[in-house]
């Protein structure tokens, strides 16, 4: 098999109805509304497993810090991006590793038409994330280089068991993502700016629409893409949130 290819779906996880487990990511900038999104699937959709982002665990990455220690990650990469954006990569990549090759529950296998949600993805960690602060410089060369080096070796490693079978990206203009971050008012975000949000916008963008990053895995390069627009607010409006329903059940019948 060639080099970084994953296999086809013919190796994705079977449940005991026979039927394949279909696995996809939501993805989309700081808040867009991903949670919120998943609190919505998990009300339409209410036999999904949903793998909500380990936010909590880069904002206490030593669980016997002293009390008030420097054990929030988030916040020291927000405050020294250039030290400690390396650091979060590997630890939130290294987080969304583990729960993407996490078993199957045996509730999930039963089903008769399992899915499994991710909130991110290891491949929005790299294509997204880690390609953005390198090009701002928050990651030296050698950094990234090392980076691209152990998520390559891992994603190739883990293969079918990193495996997507579909992106949801949720697609909203950066300013009214930073309304939203604002709104949302998150202490360790007190100082991002419009401008990153921006930049996050375009890396997605790239990778899911105009497909023009350097993606280096041909499986990832074609997983199937939903586009839903969410600049509208969908939170309090039951009919907007049918419709985006109705186009997640469409696009899972696809795939
Ligand atoms: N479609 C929407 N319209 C208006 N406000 C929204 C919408 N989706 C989320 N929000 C609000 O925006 C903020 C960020 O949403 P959240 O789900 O936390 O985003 P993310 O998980 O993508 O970071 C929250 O205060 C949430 O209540
Ligand atoms: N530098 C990185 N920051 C990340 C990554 N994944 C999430 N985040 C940040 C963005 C937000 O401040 C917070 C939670 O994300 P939401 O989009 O749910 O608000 O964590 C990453 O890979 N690198």
């Amino acid at each position: 098999m060639a080099k970084n290819t994953i296999k086809p779906d013919s190796t994705d996880p079977i449940s005991s109805e026979g039927m394949a487990v279909k696995r996809l990511s939501v993805e989309g900038n700081i808040a867009v509304g991903k949670s919120t999104f998943m609190k919505l699937l998990s009300s339409f959709f209410q036999e999904w497993e949903l793998v909500t982002e380990p936010l909590r665990k880069w904002q206490h990455v030593q669980d016997s810090a002293p009390h008030g220690g420097m054990d929030n990650l988030l916040q020291m990469m927000y405050d020294d991006p250039s030290r400690w954006s390396y650091t979060f990569q590997t630890v939130s990549c290294m987080t969304r590793f583990k729960t993407q090759i996490e078993p199957l529950s045996k509730q999930l296998l039963s089903l008769r038409e399992p899915v499994q949600v991710f909130e991110r993805s290891i491949y929005s960690d790299r294509y997204v994330f880690a390609k953005c602060l390198f090009e701002l410089g928050h990651f030296n060369s050698i950094e990234w280089t090392m980076y691209q080096e152990w998520h390559s070796f891992l994603t190739r490693e883990f293969a079918e068991r990193v495996h997507l079978n579909g992106i949801i990206y949720l697609q909203a203009t950066p300013e009214i993502c930073f309304e939203r971050l604002k709104k949302r008012a998150r202490k360790e975000e007190k100082t991002v700016q419009l401008d990153y949000l921006q930049k996050l916008h375009e890396q997605h963008e790239n990778w899911l629409i105009k497909k023009t990053t350097n993606v280096h895995f041909e499986h990832v390069k074609n997983i199937p893409v939903l586009i839903l627009d969410v600049n509208e607010d969908f939170e309090n409006n039951p009919l907007a949130s049918q419709r985006l329903a109705t186009k997640i059940k469409n696009f899972l019948a696809v795939l």
